[in-house]
């Protein structure tokens, strides 16, 4: 659906030249929800605004299902982003207009007629739950459902994509948590392929399929978001997770003065659920010490990461391994 082809974005200011991007390669699936994530001044602002030209790159192309839309004409341009739905961190709402007015300002623009316009309208403020909402003004809502209404007349022109930049930052715990069901529900309901920004790696485990972390300009990780969480390989995703209470390396602390083989467990899906370490013990007659773990859920997939000593008859431990691969489980030997 869409391809970056080694993107390069330089900003020039008085005495300061910033390198935002710096050659990213980039390919998003249809239909997945995506994220970037990455510290402030990261670049991950002038990346997801490269998806839609609010900001040209200095070098490289943009491609969107099939166009290059780097080479597009203004007029080709702007009749391509009525298609690509826009969500900001502050809603960006007009203040002096009505939810439904909001709703109903980015299809005026298409030229559409009002009836057709106002059926639209409805159509979204139902699928974002504020229908009896529609004849407020913005400072009549709380901030979630101001975003709701950000969502809907992001939704309103029946994009294929929709961009999220920092959704949902402004808001508390919990409304996060219901902005991103919706987003979920949206991707889900309508196949929208939907491309979020973040500082927060909880936002990428609830709601994405894909992650790139991007530091200094440059994408350091890309992947699928469970292989990125049980085995991330750059410094700065091993330190955005430990910092969110996914601390793949606590168990070196713990492991002085431990005997036995230190060996990392990593499951995904059922395998999380089921009691087989307490099986193995049993069977194999092994003693098994917990130094580290941690079990949750990304999107709608149960994974979980166990840090164990194993102690016992040697033929036995080799056993182990082979017994938890056989169910699944990932094997990692940190100490033999
Ligand atoms: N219009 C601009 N003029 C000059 N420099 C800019 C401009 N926009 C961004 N930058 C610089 O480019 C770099 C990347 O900025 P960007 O806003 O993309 O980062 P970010 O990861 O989105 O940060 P944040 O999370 O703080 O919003 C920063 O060094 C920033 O100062």
């Amino acid at each position: 659906m869409i391809r970056l082809k080694n993107i390069h974005k330089t900003y020039h200011s008085p005495g300061r030249v910033s390198h935002a991007l710096a050659g990213v390669d980039l390919h998003i699936r249809q239909g997945e929800v995506f994220g970037i994530i990455g510290r402030s001044g990261a670049g991950k602002s002038t990346l997801i605004r490269m998806l839609n030209l609010l900001e040209h790159p200095t070098q490289g192309e943009v491609w969107v299902g099939g166009q290059n839309i780097t080479a597009m004409s203004d007029a080709q341009l702007r009749r391509f982003r009525h298609g690509v739905g826009m969500v900001f961190q502050h809603f960006n709402l007009l203040r002096s207009r009505t939810v439904l007015d909001n709703v109903c300002f980015p299809l005026r623009l298409t030229g559409m007629a009002r009836r057709e316009q106002l059926q639209r309208a409805y159509e979204v403020l139902e699928l974002v739950g504020l229908t009896d909402h529609a004849a407020k003004y913005p400072r009549q809502l709380s901030g979630g459902q101001q975003q709701r209404v950000g969502i809907a007349r992001a939704l309103a022109n029946r994009p294929e994509l929709l961009l999220c930049d920092e959704a949902t930052s402004a808001l508390d715990p919990e409304t996060t948590q219901s902005i991103l069901r919706l987003l979920l529900d949206i991707n889900s309901r309508l196949g929208i392929t939907i491309v979020l920004i973040t500082h927060g790696m909880d936002v990428i485990r609830s709601v994405c399929d894909r992650v790139a972390v991007i530091d200094a300009g440059f994408l350091v990780e890309v992947g699928d978001v469970l292989d990125v969480f049980l085995h991330p390989t750059h410094p700065v995703t091993q330190s955005l997770l430990s910092e969110s209470g996914v601390d793949a390396e606590g168990w070196r602390s713990m492991a002085e003065g431990i005997e036995g083989k230190l060996i990392r467990l990593s499951f995904r899906g059922d395998a999380t659920v089921q009691p087989m370490l307490s099986r193995a013990s049993r069977e194999l007659a092994l003693d098994l010490s917990i130094l580290q773990g941690a079990v949750g859920r990304i999107k709608d997939t149960p994974y979980g990461q166990l840090v164990i000593a194993v102690n016992g008859d040697v033929q036995a431990q080799e056993q182990l391994a082979g017994l938890l691969a056989g169910e699944g489980v990932e094997c990692e030997v940190l100490r033999p």
